[in-house]
């Protein structure tokens, strides 16, 4: 398995900047991955996504094998090709989504059964079929281990049986992933909120050889200071060499407080989802622009941000849109917060390089201190 080059070009405390260099390109590191569910990032070009500054975006196993298929998107070149990215792509390995959408899901020690929330249709995950899905049929650059995704809160016995079987299934997905020059396979640890078991299961997954390694069953619903205070237990038994991702994570608020604890990629669906309901994320905090308030305010989202989403239309234009249930409102929103995380990443990168992201924390903390919950 390929072990991409990792270099880290500058540190503040925890937290550091470098690149995850792939074939297909450079990742800057502290990274926001847009999510690309179904081979899109919804309602957005991918020019737009390249754009924004993203340089690398994530693929759904899951979604993608219920729908075109796996198979098929193999038969129409792979994910790059069929979707119009050329850059890095992560795939998740469909555990989670198994877990959050599937109907009629029948876990057993070597795999998850489980009916599609499509059309019923009857599918089987194993490590090695999700390895197949995501580097052979997709093309994935970055693959996910399949684990499972213990569900939260739970006891310590079921977090330690949870645990068990996602470092025997990482093992199996590092066989099944065999030696590709070209392509490489993260780790996933989990231990839901137990100091013990999030140190078992980190020198566990180190100890495996992955060419990176993410913290799963975060974002779950156990708020942001105990997914801080998770993050803490787990990093003293990560290596210092290695790229750490939060996967699922998160608000403006949960990248800031994760850099600063040395974490490295991050996955959420915010942008996008949260741009569809009228919600704007800004320096300042997230608007609602369904709210009344903004009819006639002629002032943009953003004039800093480097996005025609963020300059040119006024909040008035884009309350009126939402107001009318216009197509343009969910679109504007999801590119200017998608170009907002890329800014916010673009800024912590710059911040650690230049030895003021500790000041750029304190600023940021304090004005989203109610965006916690
Ligand atoms: C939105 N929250 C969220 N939490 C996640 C956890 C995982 C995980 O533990 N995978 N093994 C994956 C995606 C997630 N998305």
């Amino acid at each position: 398995m390929a072990t991409f080059p990792f270099e880290i070009s500058a540190r503040e405390g925890k937290a550091r900047t470098g690149r995850l260099k792939t074939p297909r390109g450079d990742i800057r590191t502290p990274a926001f991955m847009p999510v690309g569910t179904a081979g899109t990032v919804k309602a957005l070009y991918m020019d737009q996504v390249q754009g924004a500054g993203a340089d690398i975006i994530l693929g759904n196993t899951y979604h993608l094998m219920l729908r075109p298929g796996a198979e098929r998107v193999q038969r129409l070149g792979g994910l790059h090709k069929f979707s119009g990215w050329s850059g890095p792509m992560l795939t998740d390995s469909g555990g989670f989504q198994v877990w959050s959408l599937a109907q009629l899901r029948k876990m057993d020690a070597d795999g998850v059964t489980f009916q599609s929330h499509i059309d019923g249709s009857t599918h089987r995950l194993t490590p090695a079929r999700s390895i197949e899905i995501q580097a052979d049929l997709l093309g994935a650059d970055i693959s996910m281990q399949l684990d499972e995704c213990t569900n939260f809160p739970c006891t310590h016995e079921e977090a330690e049986r949870s645990l068990a079987l996602s470092l025997k299934w990482g093992e199996r997905s590092l066989d099944a992933f065999g030696a590709r020059d070209a392509q490489t396979l993260f780790g996933i640890i989990q231990g839901s909120n137990f100091p013990d078991l999030r140190e078992r299961s980190a020198k566990g997954v180190t100890a495996q050889g992955f060419g990176g390694i993410a913290l799963g069953g975060l974002a779950v619903g156990e708020g942001h200071d105990q997914m801080c205070a998770t993050i803490d237990m787990t990093m003293p038994h990560l290596p210092d060499h290695m790229p750490r991702y939060v996967m699922g994570v998160g608000k403006p608020i949960d990248l800031v407080e994760s850099v600063a604890r040395g974490i490295d990629m991050f996955d959420c669906v915010l942008p996008t989802r949260s741009g569809r309901h009228g919600q704007a994320w800004t320096w300042d905090g997230p608007l609602n622009l369904n709210n009344a308030k903004f009819a006639e305010d002629t002032s943009p989202l953003d004039p800093v941000i480097n996005c025609p989403a963020s300059q040119v239309y006024s909040r008035a234009y884009l309350h009126h849109l939402f107001k009318a249930g216009e197509y343009l409102g969910p679109m504007l929103l999801s590119w200017h917060n998608t170009a907002f995380f890329q800014a916010l990443m673009a800024e912590m990168r710059a911040a650690i390089a230049e030895g003021r992201f500790e000041a750029l924390r304190a600023t940021l903390s304090a004005g989203w201190e109610n965006t916690k919950s």
